[in-house]
C-alpha cells in the first residue's frame, strides 16, 4: 500500500478560549482531489496552515509524505507544496509577471516557467500590468499561478474560485484535474457547494474544529438517508392512477402542477416506486431522478453530533 499524502492524528488548535481544531483525524491518499466544507469559522483555514506548516498544532500530530510538519525535514517537503491562501497577499507595484518572477526565485523555479504559467491562468494579455490594476477575480488567478509555480506534490488552495467568473471557474477545475494527472493531490475548501459536489472525489465536512463526515458525495448522501425525487410528466387524467399506484408504498409524497408530477420517497423504496412507476406504461410521458445536493447533504450533517 502506498503512504498517504496527509496523515493529521488528534490535531487540536486552541487560540486562547477558541478551539479552532479539536482532535481532527484525517487522511488523503495520493492523487485525490479532496474537499473541505464548512460554515465560516468551522477550523478548515485554521487546519491546512497547520498541515501545512505555518502554524504550530496546540496538539496531534501531521504527516506529509510520511514527514511531520513540524520536524527539521519538513523544510525540504515543503518546498513541493502549492498555497494559495484564502486572502492571497500580493505586491502592488509589482507585474503579474514580476511576481511570478520573484515567487519562482524563492521556489527555486526556473523564471522561464513564469510566462506560461499566466497563459496558463489566462492572465498572458495582462503580465506587465501592475498587480495594483488587477480586478478581483485576476489577483486570484494570480494567486493560483503563484501555488502552481514548481509542480508541486501537494496543492492546499483555500477558496480558490473566490471572485472567479463561470468560465473562469471551469477553467479552474480543468487546471486542478490537469494536476491531479500529473500525481498531484489536491485539498480545497469552498463555500459553493453546487460547484465542488461533481468535482471532488472525497470531501470532509467540518463543523466547530470537528470533523462531522467523511467520504465521497454518494457515500455521505447514502447514510444520511435523505429522500429522493421522481420527476414525471403525466397527463391529468391519469394523476389519479399514479395516486393509486403509489398509495400503498410508506413515506411517498406526490405533488403536481400541470402535466409535471414530482414523487418525493425515501432511499430505500426507490425500487418499489420505480417498479410502479412502470407499470403505468405510456401514462408516464417522461421520468427523471434527481439526487439530494450536496447542498443538504451537508445541512443534513450539521444538524448531526459530532464524529471526531
Ligand atoms: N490567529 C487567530 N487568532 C485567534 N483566533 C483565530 C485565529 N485564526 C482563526 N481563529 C479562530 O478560529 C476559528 C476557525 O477559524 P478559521 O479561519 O480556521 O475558519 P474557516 O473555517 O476557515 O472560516 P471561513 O470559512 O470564514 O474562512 C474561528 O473562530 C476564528 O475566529
Amino acid at each position: 500500500m502506498t503512504q498517504p499524502v496527509i496523515e493529521v492524528h488528534g490535531a487540536v488548535k486552541r487560540f486562547g478560549a477558541v478551539d479552532a481544531a479539536s482532535g481532527v483525524d484525517l487522511t488523503i491518499e495520493a492523487g485525490e482531489i479532496f474537499g473541505l466544507i464548512g460554515h465560516n469559522g468551522a477550523g478548515k483555514s485554521t487546519l491546512f496552515k497547520m498541515m501545512l506548516g505555518l502554524i504550530p498544532a496546540t496538539a496531534g500530530e501531521i504527516h506529509i509524505n510520511g514527514c511531520p510538519v513540524r520536524g527539521p525535514m519538513f523544510r525540504e517537503v515543503r518546498r513541493h507544496l502549492g498555497y494559495l491562501p484564502e486572502n492571497v497577499v500580493l505586491y502592488d507595484n509589482l507585474s503579474g509577471l514580476e511576481t511570478l518572477r520573484f515567487i519562482a526565485s524563492l521556489k527555486g523555479v526556473p523564471g522561464e516557467e513564469c510566462g506560461a504559467m499566466l497563459e496558463r491562468v489566462g492572465l498572458s494579455h495582462a503580465g506587465d500590468r501592475r498587480v495594483k490594476t488587477y480586478s478581483k477575480g485576476m489577483r486570484q488567478r494570480l494567486g493560483f499561478a503563484q501555488a502552481l509555480l514548481g509542480n508541486p506534490i501537494l496543492l492546499f488552495l483555500d477558496e480558490p474560485t473566490n471572485g472567479l467568473d463561470p468560465e473562469g471557474i471551469r477553467e479552474f477545475y480543468r487546471i486542478v484535474r490537469e494536476q491531479r494527472d500529473r500525481g498531484a493531490t489536491i485539498v480545497l475548501t469552498s463555500h459553493i457547494l453546487a460547484e465542488i459536489q461533481q468535482r471532488v472525489d472525497r470531501l470532509a465536512i467540518m463543523k466547530n474544529g470537528k470533523l462531522q463526515a467523511l467520504g465521497t458525495v454518494s457515500s455521505l448522501r447514502e447514510s444520511m438517508h435523505l429522500p429522493l425525487w421522481f420527476e414525471l410528466r403525466v397527463a391529468p387524467e391519469s394523476h389519479e392512477a399514479l395516486r393509486l399506484a403509489l398509495a400503498s408504498i410508506a413515506g411517498v409524497e406526490i405533488e403536481f402542477i400541470d402535466e409535471r408530477a414530482t414523487v418525493r420517497c425515501d432511499r430505500d423504496a426507490r425500487m418499489t416506486v420505480l417498479t410502479a412507476l412502470s407499470a403505468l406504461g405510456d401514462r408516464v410521458t417522461e421520468l427523471g431522478i434527481r439526487e439530494p445536493s450536496l447542498e443538504d447533504v451537508f445541512h443534513g450533517y450539521c444538524e448531526l453530533r459530532e464524529v471526531s
